[in-house]
């Protein structure tokens, strides 16, 4: 099984276990009402952090955030050394990227020297005055290659604001890494998913350990508790006035294999 199905599989249960996963009514940052919510504050125990800051270090220590190291040729044969990241620093936007991005930062030490160097930064929603100032905290992003750690993205509005506060710092960002897409339209007149859409205007990676497949999939099997027919039929609403053109075109395909 690829290490990132491993990594989905031990993580899944946990959220829902924790709650992190709800159904109701909820109006989300993009206005859009939607029968469920993904809550990554209730992660808060160490327990549920370990989980959740390996399920990121598993993808940004493989490709394509992470690619084999220099060779060495200090033999006649070439010896590959192992795995280094190609971003220096993980980014997570105010609020809930906060502590994301530090404890990733932190889980990635044991992934080897490669990794020592790693570092976290996060902006304040509001610039500081005194003191040190500014709205970035953490590692100075002018010139470093820059990987966007966030909890869940829906329309890409928390993305597109966090990519223009690196960009105004002189970062170079190079890849985005979260925990759930929702797989949904960036708006009415753009119908790619804001996944779809970074990962074109960017041209940078864009990965998700869960997706809303893997949510409607778990409700329909019965595997979440609170979550019946009723609210699988309230999902399949909501994605029909929702979903994103990718998110349909790759549902197409499957139905035609
Ligand atoms: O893709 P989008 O439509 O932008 O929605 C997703 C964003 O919304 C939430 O943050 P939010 O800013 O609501 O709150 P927070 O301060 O609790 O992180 C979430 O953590 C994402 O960052
Ligand atoms: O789009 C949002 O605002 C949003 C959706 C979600 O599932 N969880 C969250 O924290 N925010």
């Amino acid at each position: 099984m690829p290490k990132q199905d491993e990594v989905k599989n031990e993580l899944f249960p946990l959220l829902l276990e924790a709650s992190a996963l709800t159904f109701g009514t909820y109006t989300l940052k993009s206005g859009r009402v939607s029968p469920y919510f993904f809550t990554s504050s209730l992660l808060h125990t160490s327990a549920l952090l370990a989980s959740v800051a390996r399920a990121y270090a598993t993808v940004l220590t493989s490709p394509p955030f992470s690619i084999p190291s220099a060779v060495s040729d200090t033999t006649d044969c070439a010896v590959a050394q192992g795995h280094e990241p190609t971003y220096d620093i993980l980014f997570g936007p105010a609020y809930k990227g906060i502590p994301i991005s530090a404890i990733v930062t932190r889980e990635l030490e044991h992934s080897g020297a490669p990794y020592s160097n790693v570092s976290y930064a996060f902006n304040r929603k509001e610039a500081k005055d005194h003191g040190e100032g500014g709205i970035i905290v953490g590692a100075p992003l002018k010139d470093k290659r820059v990987v966007i750690i966030d909890d869940v993205m829906t329309a890409g509005t928390a993305l597109r604001e966090a990519v223009s506060i690196i960009q105004a710092q002189g970062g170079i960002v190079v890849g985005v890494v979260l925990l759930l897409t929702r797989q949904e339209r960036v708006s009415e007149t753009e119908s790619r998913s804001a996944m779809q859409v970074a990962q074109d205007e960017l041209g940078v990676p864009v990965r998700a350990v869960l997706t809303f497949e893997d949510i409607m999939d778990a409700v329909e099997r019965g595997d979440i508790k609170g979550a019946g027919p009723e609210q699988f039929e309230q999902m399949r609403v909501y994605r029909e006035k929702y979903g994103s053109k990718d998110f349909e075109e790759r549902t197409a395909g499957q139905a035609t294999r």
